[in-house]
């Protein structure tokens, strides 16, 4: 089962972290650091009326493999930001996704958007982590964590001003949540992650049991425009979208077409010329 190997490599990776995280000092830094961006309140307000979008940055995946050859994680990232992205996800894990905890702090420096640190997270010390490479909210899967432990994990988030996207895939998962809590950002995850299997029928099956204070992110295999207006009409207020814009050679293009023009914007800019404008300020922020 890929999710079971997955999860010893991050205990063997948490072994390692607490070798060299020290806590208190770690403490220290955070205290030091700019307060995070509000990864939740930029979805609540999406730039596109009626459908935020989390774009993710990955280079592969357990199922595809390698996604993207040329993969430059910053400028991808700029070009998210200027096709109006409301938040990143990062993807730090190494062993399977080709991530990497310092693409999501390279990130950080070069846009303004709130960033979500994409991995699997079993122990504050990487909740720490990601607060310190600059992440704005963390991933919390229910597949792989019991609902104490989720309670304290998303405790932890929050004493360091990171909020929290909690995934579910089915309903049992869902009501395991709905002990910790009713409110916040629940991501809907249309693939399986121990088969990889994959339906967008899920983001449906499982909105009608979503609290009324809680956010629904429909999360993987959305492709279309189509898929978007599906999986918003099923219930979604926002989706994480990765693969399909991974493909595609022109990402901010591919934002365009699949998520629509930004509300209020003139349709040519959302296309295409916005990504000068857009990159322009990235490149100010960058060379700071
Ligand atoms: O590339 P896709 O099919 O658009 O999916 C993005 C995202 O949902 C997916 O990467 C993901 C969802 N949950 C995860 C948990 C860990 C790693 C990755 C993921």
């Amino acid at each position: 089962m890929y999710l079971d190997r997955i999860v010893e490599t991050k205990r063997r990776e948490v072994r390692l972290l607490k070798e060299t995280l020290n806590m208190a000092e770690a403490e220290r830094r955070i205290a030091a650091m700019p307060p995070t961006l509000g990864f939740e309140a930029a979805l609540r307000s999406p730039k596109r009326q009626g459908m935020a979008l989390i774009a993710e940055v990955k280079k592969a995946s357990p199922s595809k493999g390698l996604i993207r050859a040329d993969f430059d994680p910053v400028r991808l990232a700029q070009a998210y930001e200027a096709a109006g992205a409301d938040c990143l996800s990062v993807l730090t894990d190494n062993e399977y996704f080709q991530g990497s905890a310092d693409y999501l702090t390279a990130i950080r420096a070069a846009v303004k958007l709130p960033l979500l640190r994409k991995d699997f997270v079993i122990d504050e010390s990487q909740i720490y982590e990601a607060r310190l490479i600059g992440a704005d909210a963390v991933l919390l899967i229910a597949a792989i964590l019991p609902v104490a432990r989720l309670r304290e994990l998303k405790a932890a988030a929050e004493s360091l001003g990171l909020d929290t996207l909690i995934e579910v895939h089915n309903a049992d998962e869902l009501d395991a949540v709905l002990q910790v809590t009713d409110r916040g950002l629940i991501g809907v995850n249309n693939r399986n992650l121990h088969t990889f299997e994959t339906s967008l029928d899920v983001t449906a099956e499982l909105a009608p049991r979503m609290p009324k204070r809680a956010l629904l992110i429909s999360e993987s295999a959305i492709r279309t425009k189509e898929d978007v207006a599906y999986v918003g009409s099923g219930g979604a207020s926002g989706v994480l979208i990765g693969e399909t814009f991974m493909r595609r050679a022109d990402v901010g293009e591919a934002v365009a077409e699949v998520m629509g023009p930004v509300s209020g914007a003139p349709a040519s800019a959302a296309a295409g010329e916005s990504a000068d404008t857009g990159a322009g300020a990235a490149d100010s922020e960058a060379s700071r």
